[in-house]
């Protein structure tokens, strides 16, 4: 089977059905990062099933804990080479998406991304989330906020959830060690206005590690000293 035929068959069953334009952008996606990845670090993962199975399916995963319908605005937080980011604006182009990286070599190769695959309404932003939360276009202004592998719980809220609307989500993508970050992060989800509503332990069906996601409500608006300033975050978690 070609890359295409693969992606299909693996998406159906997870019951997502793509289209050929949408195959496409993940082939070509695909193509980028591992020829970027020859000169750039994007991603330790290049094998083609590895890459299906590990970053594209895994990013849609959210699906599990989100009725992706209702949402409009989605913000990526620490999306380096566009994980989920990417995948997710594939599968569901009319939501608007704003990808965010301290790194400013992995924003120019998603703007390059979204060039090639003709992705409108989505912007990637160069910037500390801590920076960028402050920012009045895009403080509170998300329906959702997804992140994976970017810091732990306690962290990672404070960068997210100012990013989130009163009543929007925060969808934290994690391993097993997720559970214990939750039992760590009880003061920062009160301190931050907002709380666990729930998680979802599962694998994916090429790979045996334990996936958990982490959906987080948020209930009120988020103090204005959240998130404090840029390193405070990780140096003093909540
Ligand atoms: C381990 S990578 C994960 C990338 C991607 N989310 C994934 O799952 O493949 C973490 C990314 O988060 C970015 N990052 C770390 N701290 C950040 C912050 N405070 N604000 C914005 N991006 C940050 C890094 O530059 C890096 O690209």
């Amino acid at each position: 089977m070609d890359f295409k035929e693969k992606l299909k068959a693996r998406a159906e069953k997870e019951g997502i059905s793509l289209t050929p334009k949408q195959l496409g952008q993940f082939e070509l996606f695909y193509k980028m990062l591992i020829e970027t990845n020859k000169s750039m670090n994007l991603t330790a993962i290049t094998d083609e099933d590895e890459v299906i199975e590990k970053h594209f399916i895994d990013s849609l995963s959210c699906r599990r804990v989100v009725d992706m319908s209702q949402i409009r605005t989605c913000i990526d937080v620490g999306t380096g080479a566009g994980f989920p980011g990417i995948p997710l604006k594939i599968v569901y182009p009319e939501i608007d998406f704003v990808l965010v990286d301290s790194l400013n070599k992995r924003v120019k190769f998603l703007k390059d991304v979204k060039e090639a695959l003709g992705l409108e309404g989505l912007e990637a932003l160069h910037g500390r989330a801590e920076d960028l939360a402050r920012d009045k276009s895009l403080r509170a202004a998300f329906d959702l906020c997804v992140s994976r592998a970017v810091a732990n719980l306690s962290v990672l809220s404070e960068y997210c959830v100012p990013f989130v609307r009163t009543n929007g989500y925060f969808v934290s993508y994690k391993g097993k060690k997720g559970l214990e970050e939750i039992s760590n992060a009880q003061n920062c989800m009160n301190v931050l206005g907002c709380k666990i509503e729930k998680v979802d332990d599962f694998r994916l069906e090429e790979d045996e590690a334990e996936r958990l996601l982490i959906r987080i409500k948020k209930c009120k608006g988020t103090p204005k000293l959240y998130p404090r300033k840029a390193g405070t975050p990780s140096k003093n978690p909540l």
